[in-house]
């Protein structure tokens, strides 16, 4: 079953928790955080702090996504503020497998993701450890950009080593994923699907909600 991790990026800052609310009317089970820094990517969005603060209230798995050079240095502020996910970047950690196997010990799901000018050649060795693989299909660092076609490919050569050596890891997929690309998204093998412009920007938000889900379920 392929599920939808809305980006809360795309929501409205001047009242977040009603559009969590619309998430929660829409049996929505992912919630997924983009935490940019400036200096990894060339934007900031917010921090552990608004992630504490929403966590009170929202029983959504927490899907932090670390756009943050070394984010080593800041894990367990993000396990503290109640993320359940934490997946860095193949390009932020000097010491890949020191900060996988931190985010592992602090009792979170791992999860890797990488750029989309990086081969998927270098994250496969890592796919063991992981629980989630994140599949970058827009350069990262804003919401609203275009889908990159040949993420797809990557999608089904990530997904024929993980059948090959009969890994336990899911494959998602983040950046530019509309209603009208969304089959062609599936169909390459994705288990979780992230969206923010298309969810928080496109008429009401159960409403697409259900789009998608009529679409994994077709
Ligand atoms: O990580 C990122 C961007 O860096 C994403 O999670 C985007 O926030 C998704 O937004 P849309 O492309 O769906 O608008
Ligand atoms: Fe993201």
């Amino acid at each position: 079953m392929v599920e939808l991790a809305p980006s809360l990026l795309s929501s409205n800052f001047s009242n977040i928790q009603a559009d969590l609310d619309k998430l929660k009317d829409a049996n929505i089970k992912y919630l997924h955080l983009d935490i940019m820094d400036g200096i990894f990517v060339p934007n900031i969005s917010f921090g552990f702090g608004l992630i504490k603060s929403i966590r009170k209230n929202n029983d959504f798995i927490f899907d932090t996504h670390l756009m943050i050079d070394e984010p080593i240095r800041y894990l367990e502020e993000f396990k503290d503020s109640g993320s359940d996910i934490i997946t860095v970047h193949y390009e932020a950690c000097s010491d890949l497998n020191k900060t996988l196997e931190k985010i592992r010990k602090l009792g979170l799901k791992v999860g890797l993701t990488f750029k989309p000018k990086t081969k998927v050649e270098c994250i496969l060795p890592y796919l063991k450890k992981v629980d989630v693989c994140l599949v970058m299909s827009v350069e990262p660092g804003f919401g609203g950009q275009s889908f990159m076609e040949d993420s797809l490919d990557k999608v089904r050569n990530i997904k024929k080593y993980i059948d090959e050596n009969e890994l336990n890891c899911l494959i998602e997929i983040d950046g530019g994923i509309k209603t009208h690309n969304l089959k062609r998204v599936i169909d390459s093998g994705v288990d979780l699907v992230v969206s923010g412009s298309d969810i928080f920007s496109n008429g009401e938000i159960k409403d697409q909600v259900f789009k998608y889900y009529k679409i994994f379920n077709s």
